[in-house]
């Protein structure tokens, strides 16, 4: 399996239009929501995320947003889902899981698989913090404790969620590691956001 982490990736292909989804301070992601985009908050508290998450709008910057995804696989625009910020305060996590759809999602009679997907940092780990990196626990090769990528804000990875013969890779299983204050720490505001950008086997016809 190819995981590709580049620094640059999101910095030229998303970071200039995702960048104002994460401004420090004032509820950055309720102000989006306010102005500009209809949302879709989950926090399913103690089940497998306790983080929150929300699906964008549709607008010009989410166009050119998933049309830069899918064009990474070189697919059109159409291929990738609306994307979906996700945020996480102290202690919020996401567990192990895989982002490959299972048998009974019924999304993929519609959409195929979500054969990629692409996420992208729009923070740093906030200073004053430990954890918050996405851990790999299968992609073992060299590190018995699995892969862990340290969020980088302007950064992204992207990795396929199945084989070229559209079989699911359990090796793709991923989790978002809970996001730890320091006891000295001194500073007041501390998220980790990052964007969610998964392409599709088939166009996308639903929209959010
Ligand atoms: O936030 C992360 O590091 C991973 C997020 C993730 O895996 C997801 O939202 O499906
Ligand atoms: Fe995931």
């Amino acid at each position: 399996m190819l995981l590709l982490y580049h620094k640059l990736l999101c910095h030229k292909l998303f970071f200039p239009y995702a960048l104002p989804l994460a401004q420090p301070g004032s509820a950055d992601i309720h102000l989006c929501i306010l102005n500009n985009y209809d949302y879709n908050l989950l926090n399913i508290i103690g089940q497998v995320r306790s983080s929150e998450s929300l699906v964008l709008c549709d607008s010009p910057l989410v166009q050119k947003l998933r049309a830069r995804a899918a064009a990474l696989l070189g697919l059109a625009p159409q291929h990738a889902e609306p994307p979906q910020l996700v945020r996480y305060s102290p202690g919020q996590l996401y567990k192990p899981h895989v982002d490959w759809g299972h048998g009974t999602d019924a999304s993929l009679f519609i959409a195929g698989q979500r054969v990629a997907t692409v996420l992208a940092y729009l923070t740093d780990i906030p200073k004053g913090c430990v954890g918050g990196c996405t851990h790999f626990p299968h992609l073992t090769r060299e590190q018995p404790q699995g892969l862990r990528i340290v969020p980088v804000r302007g950064a992204a990875c992207a990795w396929p969620n199945v084989s070229m013969h559209g079989m699911p890779l359990i090796e793709t299983e991923h989790a978002a590691e809970p996001l730890i204050v320091k006891p000295e720490s001194e500073q007041q505001e501390h998220q980790k956001v990052a964007l969610n950008l998964w392409v599709r086997d088939r166009p996308v016809p639903w929209v959010t």
